[in-house]
């Protein structure tokens, strides 16, 4: 098989969860309150609720609606993608690394139906510099169902500079004006 942009490289480390990081069964704060994936204030938003867990994991459950086919009655592929990518990317509250997605891989096993609900987990599978490897899966039903969906990422750490440089400025002005609007506790680079 091919090797993919987001195996672990040769000089990959274990990621580490953070000394300061929220204790496991911790409902993670949601990192922008205008987030798609966990934000409150996004009225059309995901609003994922997303739990941390031992080591460098997360969990979350996602009741699949009306509001998110793609097809009569089953679920939009590219909206399991955005949950995925949002529990993967809450994997840095763990490590307190404030990352963005650079790649993402997603394998879509089994049909999602509205009413159904997913069981999210990700984890952390390693660090090498600013890049963080990690995986995640949507189990249909139950925490030992079947997989419908699986997805493996790649992570870059950014400084704040990324988000101020490519930001639209009103929404920059708004969390200046309201910094709860960010639900992290140190939003720099933390290595
Ligand atoms: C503090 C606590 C925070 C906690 C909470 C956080 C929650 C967050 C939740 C978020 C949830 C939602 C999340 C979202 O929705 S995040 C929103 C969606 N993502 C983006 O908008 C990111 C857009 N991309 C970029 O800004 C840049 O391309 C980045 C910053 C990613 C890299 O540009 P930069 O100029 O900085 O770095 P570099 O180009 O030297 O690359 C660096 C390294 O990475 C490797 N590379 C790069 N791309 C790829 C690729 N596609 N496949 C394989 N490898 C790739 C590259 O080869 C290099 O490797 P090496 O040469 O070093 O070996």
């Amino acid at each position: 098989m091919t090797a993919s942009r987001t195996d672990l490289p040769a000089d990959a480390t274990v990621a580490v969860r953070h000394p300061d990081a929220p204790a496991p069964g911790t409902v993670l704060p949601a990192h922008y309150a205008h987030c798609f994936g966990c934000g409150a204030a996004e009225r059309h938003g995901l609003h994922l609720a997303i739990v941390a867990g031992e080591g460098v994991e997360v969990t979350a459950t996602f009741e699949v609606t009306e509001h998110h086919q793609g097809a009569p009655g089953l679920a939009h592929g590219g909206l399991l993608a955005s949950a995925l990518d949002e529990i993967l990317g809450m994997l840095g509250h763990l490590t307190r690394m404030s990352c963005v997605t650079a790649r993402l891989e997603t394998d879509f096993r089994r049909p999602v139906p509205v009413g159904s609900t997913l069981h999210l987990r990700s984890r952390a599978d390693g660090v090498a510099g600013r890049k963080l490897y990690a995986s995640a899966e949507g189990r249909l039903g139950g925490t030992d169902g079947p997989v419908a969906v699986r997805a493996r990422a790649l992570f870059v750490q950014v400084g704040l500079e990324h988000f101020a440089e490519h930001g639209r400025p009103e929404d920059l002005e708004a969390v200046a004006r309201d910094p709860r609007l960010i639900g992290v506790p140190d939003y720099t680079v933390n290595p």
